[in-house]
């Protein structure tokens, strides 16, 4: 029988923050998160144990997961880069730990200031550290479908890296179309090629829609069995090291499209819109999301913004 149940994880107060130049403060951010806990979500990645210089948008890591109300329904997740960050995440209780490299070199060292076998060496310690503390570990392949750097990016390496993140124990990969060049084509041979190495239970797709290409390559992998797909509610998004890269698929367009296919994602659409609406007031522009600029356009009509309260 056809696997009707998709995992939503959702990225938005990580990947959708990181990238932005407007400071929101920790108690805004927690009470956003909350707000998305109590939407239906399992996976909400909460912020990035990095470098607080390279990502200052997430400075406030630990006080964001110390922050945010523990909820048994829902699996609270941070990006981990190294020993130093696994020591910060688990201080604070951390539930999941995401690592993360590029499938291009070029984009790795930009991003992570090391080369992908370097990137290994760094990981592999991480991993059975995170593993001795029973948390679960997600891992990140980056500009899989095409890199900012060196353009094209052969399978091959996406496919030793996949293996390579496998055979250390982690237990999803999430394969990143980190500046949104892919098309559905490239999806499938894509997912051809690494289905070699990690089966499709393990796999996530994680979309950016900077060519508005993010929904068919959704699609396109739903059609082939993925069933775990990486969103950031409103659209927000982008890596800071790949110039050019914009939002995220949209949660709530993703969650639309995955429902009307027949499939049950357990989140609630009118409240994950309400959070989407939350966050663009405090961001103070409109964000991409097609559902809530229809939402937007919708309280314009009813009367409840006026041109003072448009986000
Ligand atoms: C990886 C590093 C830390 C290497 O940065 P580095 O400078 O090479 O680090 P280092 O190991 O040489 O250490 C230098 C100093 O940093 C400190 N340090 C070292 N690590 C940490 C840490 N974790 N937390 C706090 N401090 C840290 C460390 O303690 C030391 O301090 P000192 O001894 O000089 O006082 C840096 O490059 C970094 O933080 N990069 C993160 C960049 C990032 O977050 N990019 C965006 C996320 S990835 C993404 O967006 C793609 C994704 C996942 O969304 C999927 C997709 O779209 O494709």
């Amino acid at each position: 029988m056809t696997n009707l149940s998709v995992r939503i994880r959702e990225v938005g107060p990580r990947d959708g923050l990181q990238n932005e130049k407007k400071w929101i403060e920790t108690q805004d951010k927690v009470d956003w998160i909350d707000q998305l806990a109590e939407t239906g979500l399992s996976y909400i990645e909460l912020t990035s144990f990095v470098h607080p210089k390279w990502i200052p948008a997430l400075s406030d890591a630990s006080e964001v997961v110390k922050g945010v109300k523990k909820n048994k329904n829902v699996i609270f997740g941070a990006l981990v880069p190294n020993e130093r960050g696994l020591d910060r995440a688990l201080e604070v209780g951390i539930d999941e730990i995401a690592v993360f490299l590029s499938a291009s070199e070029t984009h790795n060292r930009k991003n992570i200031n090391k080369s992908i076998d370097e990137t290994f060496l760094v990981l592999k310690p991480v991993i059975e550290r995170a593993k001795k503390s029973n948390k679960p570990i997600r891992g990140y392949v980056s500009t899989v479908f095409g890199c900012p750097y060196e353009g094209d990016v052969d399978v091959n390496q996406t496919r030793k890296i996949a293996y390579q993140l496998m055979e250390a124990g982690v237990e999803e990969i999430s394969f990143g179309d980190t500046i949104g060049v892919a098309t559905p084509n490239q999806i499938e041979d894509v997912i051809q090629a690494i289905s070699k190495e990690v089966s499709l239970e393990k796999m996530a797709l994680h979309p950016h829609d900077t060519r508005g290409t993010a929904l068919a390559n959704v699609f396109a992998a739903y059609q082939l069995g993925v069933r775990a797909f990486d969103g950031s509610v409103a659209g927000l998004g982008g890596c800071p090291y790949a110039p050019g890269a914009s939002g995220n698929v949209a949660t709530e367009d993703l969650i639309y499209l995955l429902e009307g296919l027949g499939a049950k994602t357990g989140v609630d659409l009118e409240k994950l819109l309400e959070s989407a609406k939350w966050i663009q007031r405090k961001l103070g522009r409109n964000l991409p999301s097609h559902h809530l600029q229809l939402a937007m356009a919708q309280d314009h009509r009813e009367g409840f913004v006026d041109e003072n309260t448009a986000y």
